[in-house]
């Protein structure tokens, strides 16, 4: 079937005529995303906050996109298959394209939430020829595997309703017996290919799609009803090929085994049959244009503030962001998770007075639901003169990939759950007044309930529900609580050892390591065993606030931030050159890694139950006054006093001169 002479402009600056894709003149780097998790991308659409508008609608062809995250473990598991997919069907791309965007972006976040993209991966069919916008038909298959989603693309493409078809979409349905003999009688110079299958086999529509691009060859495809018609041609198996030559010679096509492959393979090796000219064209299968990220040296004994904060920054930013507005179970969730946090945060005053804020603005809300831009404006915050501040981009450090699209969020995430569980230990006080004093699973059960509601990464949720569901009522104490979470994530950990989502560098292995944590390992007959006391002293220590780095939390775009620019990723892993190690429990911990020359400023509030270990902050940061507050609110704030106090003297005596002249006028003294 010919391809359509259908002209497609669009936004993205791609047009379609006869087929052909007309050269995207816009750098790579603009039209593709740099995390991109597909990596090398080949057949794969890669779309950008840009495009993914503007490739759906009024398309000629039909979209199979899936809005994943670079961070998610699963999206990195599945990204071999989706690019298996786009390779088997990338002759198909003329009817319909499979495409990507990575919603981890920090320029896509607004597109998947206008998209309504909750968890990832999300599947999305858009039809060819939508003319309003649409959020898209979700994927519904029995699995992801590559042979359902093909068949489903087939399904979706037949759910066209006839006018709206992409132009170049050829007749999938089977043709009647009738026009089977007509078929026979053509004499247009092409090969007429016809399978014969029964009805739920879909060989037959996958050859006549795989032909597509080529030209001199006609495949059409019928059903196996009439046997004694079959028989008469000397089709004895099913699916058969029966092909009907130029020159009017005809008979069944001996292919080896019935598939797919063989029969699409043979068509197209016919003499005469060759790929049209202007068929559309193969995605250039070019590695992309990465920048090499900035590499920021730390010391993995220690917590980095950088992370915790840009955790928080993903969560409330992005992870929320993904919901429009928040009612009923979701909004108790959130407005429980955020009384945790604010509680417990070890972060900075700025971070935890936001924080603050944001809990008191929710408990104090009379509304079943509220839309999300509300929190949002909350979180967005200017008045950071006032040291209410959470920085607006992610900066990883010990969460830092040796790739871009490894670690980060999730890993960070996990430390904030940790963190949040020692905390709740370590200064039970805190959780006065929160309905969550004197419960120890109520922090692990606030945090379960946010994975389940909140966490993008859906499987993830559902393994950690599952284990959840399985041992978390058995916690009756903190400090089991601390020791539940340790536990699980080692689960994860072994689970995910040699998975496709493990860095390298950072090899999932049983936590923590004995360079970490010597007393927390010994052998019992042979076999390295846990010493569970001496895990919890570690994490009560690896978790604690005394352990947090402000290194790198500089405000955005200061002077630290400046230094780092540039500075080369190490060739070897980090953890050959800087050993990290716990030191439990008389001597002090390692000496963090500061940017060279850059002025400290030593904390001797936060010290190491064992030595003089400190927390450093960087001199440039904003200074505060404990509590959150900057000089520049204390002077603000006796300014205030002193006028009020003046305000009210002043009230005073107009008040009495006026009682006084009044008594005068009503009451006249006697004379
Ligand atoms: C709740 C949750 C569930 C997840 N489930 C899945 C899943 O099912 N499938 C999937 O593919 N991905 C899952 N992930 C993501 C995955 O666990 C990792 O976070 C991700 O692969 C990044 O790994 P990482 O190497 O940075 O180390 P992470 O596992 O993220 O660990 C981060 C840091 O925590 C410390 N740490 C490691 N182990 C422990 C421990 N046992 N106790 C305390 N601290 C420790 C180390 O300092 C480590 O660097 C999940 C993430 C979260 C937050």
């Amino acid at each position: 079937m010919p391809l359509s002479g259908h002209e497609e402009p669009n936004r993205t600056g791609e047009s379609w005529d006869l087929g052909r894709q007309r050269a995207d003149t816009r750098p790579l780097s603009s039209r593709t995303s740099r995390r991109c998790w597909c990596s090398p991308c080949d057949a794969v659409w890669v779309l950008d906050s840009g495009g993914v508008r503007g490739s759906t609608t009024n398309s000629s062809a039909a979209w199979l996109v899936q809005f994943y995250s670079s961070w998610c473990g699963h999206c990195i598991g599945y990204a071999p298959t989706w690019r298996a997919l786009a390779r088997d069907v990338r002759d198909w791309a003329a009817v319909i394209r499979v495409a990507a965007l990575d919603c981890a972006e920090e320029q896509n976040h607004e597109v998947c939430r206008a998209y309504d993209v909750h968890f990832y991966p999300t599947f999305r069919y858009f039809k060819a020829f939508t003319k309003e916008f649409t959020t898209g038909e979700n994927f519904k298959g029995t699995d992801r595997e590559l042979q359902t989603v093909r068949r489903s693309m087939i399904d979706f493409l037949q759910n066209h309703t006839e006018g709206a078809r992409p132009p170049a979409c050829p007749a999938l349905d089977p043709v009647l017996p009738s026009d089977v003999l007509s078929l026979f009688d053509s004499r247009d110079g092409r090969y007429s290919a016809i399978i014969f299958e029964n009805s739920s086999s879909y060989v037959g529509r996958e050859v006549i799609l795989d032909l597509t691009p080529y030209e001199n060859v006609l495949v059409r495809r019928a059903l196996d009803s009439d046997g004694a018609f079959l028989q008469k041609l000397g089709v004895s198996s099913r699916p058969s090929c029966y092909l009907v030559h130029p020159n009017g010679t005809r008979g069944p096509v001996d292919i080896p085994k019935p598939f797919r492959s063989f029969f699409s393979a043979y068509l197209k090796s016919l003499p005469g049959v060759k790929k049209k000219p202007l068929s559309a064209p193969e995605k250039p299968g070019r590695e992309e244009d990465v920048a090499s990220p900035v590499w920021r040296e730390f010391d993995k004994s220690r917590l980095y503030t950088a992370d915790l904060e840009s955790a928080l920054h993903y969560l409330l930013r992005v992870e929320l962001a993904s919901h429009k507005s928040l009612a009923g179970e979701e909004l108790k969730t959130l407005k429980d998770f955020i009384s945790l946090v604010a509680k417990l945060f070890p972060g900075r005053p700025p971070v935890r007075k936001l924080l603050e804020m944001l809990q008191e603005w929710l408990a104090s809300l009379p509304l079943d639901r509220i839309p999300y831009d509300a929190v949002l404006d909350l979180v967005n915050n200017k008045m950071r003169i006032s040291g209410i501040f959470l920085t607006n981009q992610v900066k990883w450090v010990g969460c830092q990939g040796s790739r871009p699209e490894l670690r980060g969020y999730p890993c960070a995430l996990w430390k904030l759950l940790h963190t949040l569980t020692v905390e709740a230990g370590a200064r039970p006080d805190a959780l006065v007044g929160t309905g969550f004093e004197g419960n120890p699973q109520a922090v692990l059960q606030t945090m379960r309930r946010y994975i389940h509601t909140f966490f993008g990464c859906r499987e993830c949720a559902e393994h950690f529900e599952a284990m959840a569901r399985e041992s978390l009522d058995a916690v009756k104490t903190s400090d089991q609580a601390v020791l539940w979470l340790w536990r699980k994530h080692n689960v994860v950990n072994s689970r995910l050892a040699g998975h496709l989502s493990e860095d390298p560098s950072f090899p999932k292995a049983p936590w923590p390591s004995p360079d970490l944590c010597a007393a927390c390992h010994e052998e019992v007959k042979g076999v390295d065993t846990w010493q569970e006391g001496q895990v919890l002293a570690f994490l009560k220590w690896h978790y604690s606030r005394a352990n947090v780095l402000d290194t790198y939390s500089s405000d955005p775009g200061g002077p630290q931030e400046e230094q780092e620019k540039g500075r080369p990723a190490p060739r070897e892993s980090w953890g050959s050159q800087h050993p990290g190690s716990f030191r439990p429990p008389d001597a002090p911990g390692p000496r963090p890694h500061l940017s060279e020359n850059l002025p400290r400023r030593v904390d001797v509030r936060a010290q190491s139950p064992h030595g003089v270990e400190a927390r450093v902050e960087p001199a440039a940061t904003v200074p505060t006054l404990g509590a959150g507050f900057s000089s520049l609110d204390m002077s603000l704030c006796v300014l205030l006093y002193v006028a009020s106090s003046l305000f009210l003297m002043v009230m005073y005596f107009f008040f009495r001169v006026r009682a006084r002249r009044w008594r005068v006028k009503h009451h006249p003294p006697a004379v």
